[in-house]
C-alpha cells in the first residue's frame, strides 16, 4: 500500500469541528450534539517542512493542531465496531483557519469553504502506520509557534471518538483509501504571522514544522 504518499492520491480531506469542550468554550459556541463536518480540497495539502501562505483578504490566520486519521480501506455506512478496520494510519496535521473570514461567514450563515480550504490550509506530518500507534484514543498533541507552546491536548478529550467519527462520516461519504479525517482541535488556537515557524507533534513520536510565508 502506497499510503506513505497519501497526499498524492488527491482524495478527500474531511474535517470535524468543535470536538473538544475547551475549544468549544474558547470559540463561545454551544456543545455539538452530532459531529460538525466540513471539507477541504486536496490542493490544501502541504507536506512536512513546507510553507503556508496567508490567503487573500485574511488578517487573522489561526493554527489548529489536529490528529489526522488516514483511511486505508474503502467503506460506506460502517458501524462503530467496524470503523477500526478502515484506519490505515495517522498524521499530525494543522487545520489552518482564516479566522476573520470564518467569523464573517458564520455570522452571515455562509459556508466556511474559503476560510478553511484555501491552498496550504492542510499541512501534514509524515504518515504513521496504525500498528505504530496502538493508543490513538489517548495521545498528546501539541503546537508551538516560534518555540512557544500554544496548544497541548489529548485525544482522549474528544467529544466524539475516532470510531464514532468514522461511522458517522461514512453514512454520508464513502471513505476511500487515502482520504484524511481531521478530528478537531483542542483549545489554545491563535494567530500566526509572516515568517513564524509552526511546529506540531504527537508526544515525541512524530513532529513536523512549517513556515508562514
Ligand atoms: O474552526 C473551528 O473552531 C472548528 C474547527 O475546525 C475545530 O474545532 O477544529
Ligand atoms: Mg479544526
Amino acid at each position: 500500500m502506497r499510503l506513505a504518499r497519501f497526499t498524492e492520491f488527491g482524495k478527500k480531506i474531511i474535517c470535524v469541528g468543535l470536538n473538544y469542550k475547551l475549544h468549544v468554550k474558547e470559540m463561545k459556541n454551544s456543545l455539538p450534539t452530532t459531529p460538525i463536518v466540513f471539507l477541504k480540497p486536496p490542493t490544501a495539502y502541504v507536506i512536512n517542512e513546507g510553507s503556508i501562505r496567508i490567503p487573500k483578504n485574511c488578517q487573522e490566520l489561526h493554527h489548529e493542531v489536529e490528529l489526522g486519521v488516514v483511511i486505508g480501506r474503502k467503506g460506506s455506512s460502517v458501524n462503530e465496531n467496524e470503523a477500526e478496520d478502515l484506519i490505515g494510519g495517522y498524521v499530525i496535521a494543522l487545520d489552518m483557519t482564516a479566522r476573520d473570514l470564518q467569523s464573517k461567514a458564520k455570522s452571515s450563515g455562509k459556508p466556511w469553504s474559503i476560510a478553511k480550504g484555501f491552498d496550504t490550509s492542510c499541512p501534514v506530518g509524515n504518515f504513521i502506520p496504525k500498528e505504530a500507534l496502538p493508543n490513538a484514543n489517548s495521545l498528546d498533541i501539541w503546537c508551538k509557534v516560534n518555540g512557544q507552546l500554544k496548544q497541548k491536548g489529548n485525544t482522549s478529550d474528544m467529544i466524539f471518538t475516532i470510531p464514532h467519527l468514522i461511522s458517522y462520516i461514512s453514512q454520508y461519504f464513502t471513505l476511500e483509501i487515502g482520504d484524511l479525517i481531521l478530528t478537531g482541535t483542542p483549545d489554545g488556537v491563535g494567530p500566526v504571522n509572516s515568517n513564524d515557524i509552526i511546529e506540531i507533534g504527537i508526544g515525541d513520536i512524530s513532529k513536523a514544522s512549517f513556515k508562514i510565508e
